[in-house]
């Protein structure tokens, strides 16, 4: 028997970083709108979802929050697994997590390949009592070829931006994918979808940034197997010997699809 329904789009996204960056803080604001003073550090792996509309798509927000203390690595990189973003998260008063950027980056990648990411530093109300540079953490993000954001999750400061950039770069993906051929799976998960976007520059950084070109990360969706279609929306068809069909569907994005052409290299 065949049964068919119509998937919504769905982002699974990795927050790591060194214990007591504000990870968990972070996504309980932007989930449940909450910030809490106490430090309750991470044990294992946490999980939290938001809805958010981009360009007229329905997009549900898997949040993964991970212990950010070593201990823990060995549980936490089962969990990066099926992501299709991720945010490197440092602290503007620890100078550790800073320099600990690059090494999570590597840590992800090793379990998930090139994923969309972003850096970024919390805690920017402590600005003050900064350890890390304007120039440095600047330079860090020119370097690895990623977006910046200076974040407050105290003062609900750029929170929003940063998971609505992560967004619309995972459907801008989606757009430029070429493929719109049927793809058959024998297995998926629950998210399976990627874009990419060029996003909207948060007001701290536009101006540092406005001169650099950036290229777009290769889109996981090239070499894995869970590719998506033009607009993201997929109608799944399971088939009688348990594979899983997946055909565009006809409806593409209400009639606003043009809002991504010619945006496909931006980061
Ligand atoms: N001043 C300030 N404090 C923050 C901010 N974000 C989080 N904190 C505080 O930083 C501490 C650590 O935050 P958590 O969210 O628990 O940190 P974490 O990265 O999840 O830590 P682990 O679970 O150990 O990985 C808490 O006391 C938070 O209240 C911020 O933007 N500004």
């Amino acid at each position: 028997m065949l049964r068919e329904e119509e998937i919504e789009i769905a982002i699974k996204v990795v927050v790591v970083g060194n214990g007591a960056v504000g990870k968990s803080s972070m996504i309980q604001r932007y989930c449940k709108g909450i910030f809490t003073k106490d430090y309750k550090k991470t044990i294992g792996v946490d999980f939290l979802e938001r809805q958010i509309e981009v360009n007229a798509e329905d997009i549900r927000l898997m949040l993964w929050d991970t212990a950010g203390q070593e201990e823990f690595d060995a549980i936490t990189k089962a969990y990066y697994r099926g992501a299709q973003a991720c945010v490197l998260a440092f602290s503007t008063v620890d100078r550790d997590s800073f320099e600990a950027i690059e090494s999570w980056k590597r840590k992800v990648e090793d379990e998930v390949g090139e994923i969309s990411m972003v850096i970024v530093q919390n805690k920017i109300d402590l600005i003050d009592d900064a350890v890390v540079q304007p120039e440095e953490a600047e330079a860090l993000a020119k370097k690895l070829r990623l977006r910046f954001y200076r974040t407050s999750v105290k003062d609900n400061l750029n929170v929003e931006e940063v998971f609505r950039y992560l967004a619309e770069k995972y459907l801008q993906q989606l757009n430029c994918e070429e493929e719109d051929e049927p793809t058959t799976f024998h297995s998926i998960g629950s998210n399976f979808i990627n874009a990419d976007s060029n996003g909207h520059m948060d007001a701290i950084d536009r101006d540092s940034y406005r001169n650099h070109n950036y290229s777009s990360p290769k889109t996981r969706a090239k070499h894995d197997k869970h590719k998506g279609t033009k607009n993201g929306k997929l109608k799944l068809t399971h088939n009688d010997d348990g594979t899983i069909h997946l055909q565009p569907s006809k409806r593409r994005t209400h009639g606003k699809k043009s809002w991504a052409l010619g945006k496909c290299s931006v980061l």
